[in-house]
């Protein structure tokens, strides 16, 4: 059996970009001229710069940085996808990634033939696959469909057959990106699920995410990326810190990209940890704090697609979220109310309930981690 394994020592990537010069016309003609005759430049990017770091068994390591910062990159080079341009890398066992779902998807084939082609992707044996093909199509719901071209799926039935073939072998190795689903809420249990129990079964699960609440729970080791370079690697609690300061650096030289990542939803995180109808209002209790540690002004709430803005926001200290997280936000923790017009109990929401979260109270929309409690007491309602 072999030990699974990842060492990286001093790995670069550089890639050809075709950079346009600068058009500068004053006429027509003189822009169709330039653009027939100043062609794009072919320059060297380096998008990884002497990256070094070693997983063994058991670690679950998280990739941070910011937008662009080369986590997707960095577990493109540890799938093979890019051989690195420079340093040594060693990846011992069999390695599965989830990075893109419609990877080896033919439009024009079937349903069954994508499995039999993903497979082979996968590299794995056709005898192995025609095995797996029922279980596969069940998984994802399309029996029904197995005959169909591919092209005429939707793409959450893309998504979830995807899924479903992708995780349908355990590996010694998971490398995932951040993932968002977008099945349904029946699919994305079973998914959750799924994907809960394979990362249980393999040895190092490495995960690029923005989700910091997700990677303290799931990780133990953290690496940070930022412009291509590691700045830091080690235990997850001082990633996350080192994460959490370098996010605030870059927003105080920059405070007019902090309006705007913060409208992105990349730096709110938090969870919604309980759910309650009291006096004719819906309550959500929880945690909410933003990357750079200023409190978030912003809640609401979506029910099956409406949403519905928090009409009274009380903060409460949460020294447990403070220790847990490393945060230096004392009021992380929130008591938020939601008046619904005709909703006169929880049962009456349904279980398809987001808490968003956002720096200003015009536009939250970063959705928080939602806790089993919340979801229990949903589901329970009925
Ligand atoms: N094949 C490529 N050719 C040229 N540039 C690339 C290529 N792949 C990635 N890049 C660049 O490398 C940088 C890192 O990209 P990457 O997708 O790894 O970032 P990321 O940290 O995963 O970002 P995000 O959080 O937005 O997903 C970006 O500036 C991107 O434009």
């Amino acid at each position: 059996m072999t030990t699974a394994g990842i060492v990286l020592e001093g790995i670069s990537l550089s890639v050809p970009l075709y950079v346009q010069p600068e058009r500068r016309a004053r006429s027509w003609i003189a822009m169709l001229t330039g653009a027939a005759f100043d062609p794009p430049r072919r320059v060297q990017a380096r998008i990884l710069d002497d990256i070094s770091f070693q997983a063994g068994e058991g670690d679950r390591v998280a990739i941070l940085g910011r937008n662009g910062a080369g986590k997707s990159t960095l577990l493109r080079v540890l799938n093979g996808v890019y051989p690195p341009t420079a340093g040594a890398m060693r990846v011992n066992g069999s390695c599965q990634a989830l990075l893109n779902m419609s990877l080896g998807f033919s439009g024009e084939a079937t349903v069954r033939e994508n499995i039999f082609l993903r497979g082979t992707a996968m590299r794995l044996k056709a005898a192995d696959m025609r095995d797996k093909i029922e279980s596969i199509l069940e998984f994802a719901g399309l029996q029904e469909k197995s005959s169909h071209r591919l092209r005429t799926l939707s793409s959450g039935q893309k998504m979830r057959l995807g899924f479903a073939i992708s995780t349908s072998v355990q590996h010694d190795i998971i490398l995932m990106d951040e993932w968002v689903g977008s099945g349904d809420s029946d699919f994305m249990a079973k998914a959750t699920a799924r994907m809960q129990d394979r990362m249980g079964g393999s040895k190092i699960v490495v995960l690029a995410s923005h989700s910091v609440g997700l990677l303290r729970d799931i990780c133990n080791k953290g690496i940070v990326l930022e412009q291509g370079k590691l700045v830091y690697a080690g235990d997850i609690l001082p990633a996350l810190q080192h994460y959490h300061g370098l996010m605030s650096m870059l927003r105080m030289q920059d405070p007019e990209g902090q309006e705007t990542s913060s409208a992105g939803g990349q730096l709110v995180y938090g969870c919604a940890e309980a759910i309650s109808f009291e006096d004719g209002l819906v309550l959500v209790r929880g945690w909410i704090t933003s990357t750079n540690g200023e409190p978030p002004q912003g809640l609401a709430l979506e029910v099956g697609g409406e949403r519905y803005q928090s009409v009274g926001l009380e903060r409460n200290k949460r020294p447990d979220v403070m220790r847990h997280f490393g945060l230096g936000d004392p009021q992380c923790g929130f008591i938020a109310r939601f008046e619904m017009e005709g909703i006169t109990a929880l049962s009456e929401l349904g279980e398809k309930v987001r808490v968003l979260g956002g720096m200003s109270v015009e536009r939250p929309s970063t959705p928080l981690r939602v806790a089993p409690a919340v979801t229990t007491a949903l589901k329970g309602a009925h």
